[in-house]
């Protein structure tokens, strides 16, 4: 098989019209990323086939953007329709967005403007499951347990969990990265309001605030009794120097405290510039007079206070936690409060909440203890009903959060470069899965991307993704594949992506060059699509003026724009057959958008690949495939 083609390229003139009647809603839009639609780029123009050269356009033309498809989509299971926020009528053409804790009222107009919002405080997890099939999105606190069997009783139509603060412990993220559900929260908007109620129980504790107001309260006047300690001087260990971390130490030194800090991510030169030393975690945990927890939950940081870690401390220590109960273990902490090791405690979070009534922890006279009230200021809570509302909507218009929690976060500009290449992948997916036959056989795929970019400059994860969706969707039972899930449903069905980066001489303002889809072990029902020493099946694509294109199938140059359906015929190169099989397609009313013919020589094997509008009838197609000089050719759905 020859490698190289000589390339003849037939523009349809529509094509061009419709640039010239673009309007501003035809500049580059980013995909969406969530709402993949199976068909997310067919175009319906009608044209016909005129030769043409290619000629550079001025506009741009339109983008696919799938944008409606949560907006509109109605699961068929979820029939119960959710309960209104009272005055408010339900639309079902609009999403449903579920709110399941309170939040702040900036953010519910917010949320009000685009869908239907259903505020049901305090559900069950029984109601929550039942109510959750006939919602688009959930937004919770950190009273929702968000567990697999909510993804479960979504039945797929859960696109969206949005978390109104920073922890997501209590959404369980593998499920929801499994069902394709978007986990986003909202980071920043309580950071001060945490900090300033870390400092708050610092000092309170510090000077028994609590038990002194319960027992002037209760009629006594006991100075002895409460004697404070100093903080000025005192070393603070901040365990966790993120953003409530470093807050609470920005104020913690202007207390006059010493403050050193744990956490094994943060840069040091960022702690060294506000004057706190980053330190081991036995040398924070063994020198501090008072530890502040700030890390989040997780498989590591569970229960990372215990019997051994208390052992370490320095006896009297303080302990302040606005983090997450889970981090320390509760026992141990009762156990070190008896013994005397741990002085006092202050309390903001529990491992269960609320805790028992007979909480030995919570009931021990040197603890004071609040109501997970960290986020609770008036101003975070505007502030973080906003932030959540404003990422929940946008991943209800299918745009990626900057505060995904469960997918790649692309900025915006890299976004919209990237979105032509993005349906350029999914379709060369979709292509090479359709010329492979018995798609499920696909084991192993590479995706080589040629760019003049420096590799390292190329965040690839989204074509990834999309590519992995173009190689799924036609071969799986509905699998719904987004950038979510396209790497967990890869791995499951057993599909290996790997990929390459190439960097060559083209223009540095487009991320990629092109992009090359390469299946090995399969057989083609195409022969001609299988080329290389690994006899593996090649498609590849490039964006030409913003549109994508197929470029080489095999080892022959094409150039055809991939928009609605194509036809791939190899015939022997001969005068006339572009016309035969264009009438064929004429006389059945199959409309033609694009058509271009690569050729191994003159009079050698020539591939057609030719853009059709509409789905060619069987008949349509066994009449192409009886023009003596075809030798082989495909229908391929886009
Ligand atoms: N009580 C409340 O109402 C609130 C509680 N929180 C809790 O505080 C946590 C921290 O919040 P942010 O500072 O906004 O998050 P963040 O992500 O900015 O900071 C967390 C820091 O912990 C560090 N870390 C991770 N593993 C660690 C380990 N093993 N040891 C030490 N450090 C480790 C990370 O590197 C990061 O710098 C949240 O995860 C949440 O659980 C946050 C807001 C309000
Ligand atoms: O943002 C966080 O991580 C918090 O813990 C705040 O929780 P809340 O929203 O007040 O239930």
């Amino acid at each position: 098989m020859a490698s190289s083609s000589t390339t003849n390229s037939i523009l349809s003139p529509s094509f061009l019209s419709g640039l010239a009647n673009s309007t501003s809603t035809d500049s580059p839009r980013p995909p969406s990323l969530l709402s993949f639609l199976p068909n997310s780029s067919s175009s319906s123009t009608a044209v016909s086939i005129k030769l043409s050269d290619r000629r550079p356009r001025n506009n741009r033309r339109s983008l696919p953007v799938t944008n409606a498809a949560i907006k509109t989509t109605s699961s068929p299971s979820s029939t119960a329709a959710p309960t209104e926020t009272p005055g408010a009528t339900h639309d079902a053409s609009r999403p449903t967005i579920l709110v399941s804790e309170k939040l702040g009222s900036a953010g519910l107009d917010l949320l009000r403007g685009f869908g239907n919002v259903d505020c049901s405080y305090d559900l069950s997890p029984e109601d929550l499951c039942r109510k959750i099939s006939s919602c688009d999105a959930l937004i919770v606190r950190s009273g929702t347990k968000v567990t697999r069997e909510v993804f479960e009783a979504a039945k797929g139509r859960l696109k969206v969990v949005g978390r109104a603060g920073v922890g997501i412990d209590n959404v369980d993220l593998q499920a929801a990265t499994e069902f394709g559900c978007l986990v986003v929260n909202a980071p920043t908007a309580n950071t001060v309001a945490a900090a300033e109620h870390g400092i708050a129980l610092l000092a309170a504790m510090a000077r028994n605030v609590a038990q002194a107001d319960a027992s002037v309260k209760s009629g006594k006047w006991e100075r002895t009794k409460y004697v404070g300690v100093s903080m000025v001087g005192k070393t603070l260990a901040v365990m966790g120097f993120g953003k409530v971390g470093s807050e609470v130490a920005r104020r913690a030194k202007g207390l006059g405290m010493h403050v050193i800090s744990h956490d094994p991510y943060a840069p040091a030169d960022r702690a060294r510039a506000m004057g706190v030393e980053l330190v081991s975690f036995d040398q924070a945990i063994s020198t501090a007079d008072f530890i502040s927890l700030h890390m989040p939950l997780t498989p590591t940081t569970r229960k990372i206070l215990n019997d051994d870690t208390f052992a370490k401390m320095k006896p009297g220590v303080r302990i302040v936690n606005v983090a997450r109960g889970g981090v320390i273990d509760e026992d141990a902490l009762v156990r070190a409060l008896d013994s005397g090791k741990v002085a006092q405690a202050a309390l903001d979070v529990f491992s269960q909440e609320p805790p028992p009534k007979d909480s030995k922890l919570v009931q021990h006279e040197r603890v004071i203890a609040t109501p997970h009230l960290g986020a609770s200021t008036k101003e975070a809570q505007e502030g973080v009903a906003i932030e959540i509302a404003e990422a929940v909507v946008g991943a209800l218009n299918g745009e990626l959060s900057a505060t995904a929690v469960n997918a790649p976060m692309v900025p915006p500009e890299v976004l919209s470069a990237l979105a032509p290449f993005v349906t350029l992948a999914e379709k060369l997916g979709r292509l090479a899965v359709q010329l492979a036959s018995g798609g499920e056989g696909i084991k192993s795929v590479k995706v080589v991307y040629r760019s003049a970019r420096d590799p390292d400059d190329l965040d690839t994860r989204l074509l990834r993704a999309m590519i992995t969706k173009g190689i799924i969707e036609p071969i799986s039972d509905g699998s719904y594949v987004n950038l979510v899930n396209a790497d967990f449903i890869a791995k499951q069905k057993g599909l290996r992506i790997s990929e390459e980066r190439i960097v060559v001489d083209a223009s540095p303002e487009m991320p990629v060059h092109s992009i090359e889809v390469l299946m090995s072990n399969v057989d083609s029902k195409f022969g001609s699509a299988v080329a290389g020493e690994g006899g593996d099946v090649v498609v590849e694509g490039r964006v030409k003026y913003g549109v994508p294109h197929l470029t080489k199938v095999g080892g022959f140059e094409v150039d055809v724009s991939l928009e609605g359906n194509l036809i791939l015929c190899r015939q022997v190169d001969r005068p006339g057959m572009i016309g035969e099989v264009g009438n064929i397609l004429g006389e059945d009313n199959v409309n033609v958008n694009f058509m271009s013919v690569g050729r191994m020589a003159r009079k050698k094997q020539a591939i057609m690949a030719i853009g059709v509008d509409e789905e060619p009838q069987e008949q349509t197609l066994s009449k192409i495939g009886k023009v003596s000089a075809v030798e082989e050719f495909v229908f391929l759905k886009l």
